[in-house]
């Protein structure tokens, strides 16, 4: 197992593989002034021989577009880390390289994209359809039958209603209350939701 991003969020999910008792052989990272986390060694760029035997990766970058961005130029194989402690239903859908950190609830018949976050203790209800490459912060929860475009960000503690479509690129600033539709590209702050200004294109 392989780590690309030797960030913060790499250090939970480490613990997060640690738990599973999953092995990390250890991380890349593009800056060379980082050799090591924890006790894992850094490496400054990807190598063929990493991947031989069919090593698994898990693009560990909050940001994302960034992670867009990796996901599209490395052809690996991408694995899914899912904490034990999360509260998971059975008949989900959960993408490659998508993280679900400690004490995650995702309920019955959620579509979860690729490389997505599910940050920790955040809430996915019924029927929802979360795209690839959307981060849900910590504590954020989202009602049943909820749609998050590609890219979105949904930030700490902040909450939807049920049957609200959030576009693609969009940022739901933390401790926002979303009760109407957010268009593409939209910044959204406050209880309730009001757009404040709009992310450039990720493209
Ligand atoms: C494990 C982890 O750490 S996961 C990481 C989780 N991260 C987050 O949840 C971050 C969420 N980010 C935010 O809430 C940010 O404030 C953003 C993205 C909404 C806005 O950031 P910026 O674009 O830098 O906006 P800026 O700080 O200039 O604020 C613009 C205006 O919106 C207001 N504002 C910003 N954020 C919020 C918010 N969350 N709620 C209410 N108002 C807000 C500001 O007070 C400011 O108002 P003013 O123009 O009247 O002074």
């Amino acid at each position: 197992m392989y780590l690309y991003g030797a960030s913060g969020h790499a250090k939970v999910i480490i613990e997060l593989f640690e738990k599973q008792q999953r092995i990390v052989s250890g991380l890349i990272d593009v800056n060379p002034a980082i050799t090591k986390l924890f006790d894992y060694p850094v490496y400054s760029s990807f190598q063929e021989s990493f991947f031989m035997d069919d090593t698994e990766v898990v693009i560990s970058i909050g940001n994302n577009g960034i992670r867009k961005k990796i996901a599209s130029e490395l052809h690996v194989k991408y694995t899914t880390a899912v904490h034990p402690s999360a509260n998971i239903s059975t008949r989900i859908f959960v993408g490659e390289g998508t993280v679900v950190m400690a004490g995650v609830s995702i309920n019955s018949e959620v579509t979860i994209g690729r490389h997505v976050i599910l940050n920790t203790n955040c809430s996915i209800d019924h029927d929802c359809v979360i795209g690839d490459f959307v981060h849900v912060s910590p504590n954020a929860a989202i009602a049943g039958n909820v749609n998050v475009g590609e890219g979105t960000h949904v930030g700490i503690g902040a909450c939807i209603i049920p049957g609200v479509k959030v576009g693609n690129w969009v940022t739901i600033g933390a401790g926002a209350v979303i009760i109407n539709d957010v268009p593409d590209y939209a910044i959204v702050v406050g209880n309730p939701g009001k757009i404040i200004k709009y992310n450039k294109s990720v493209d």
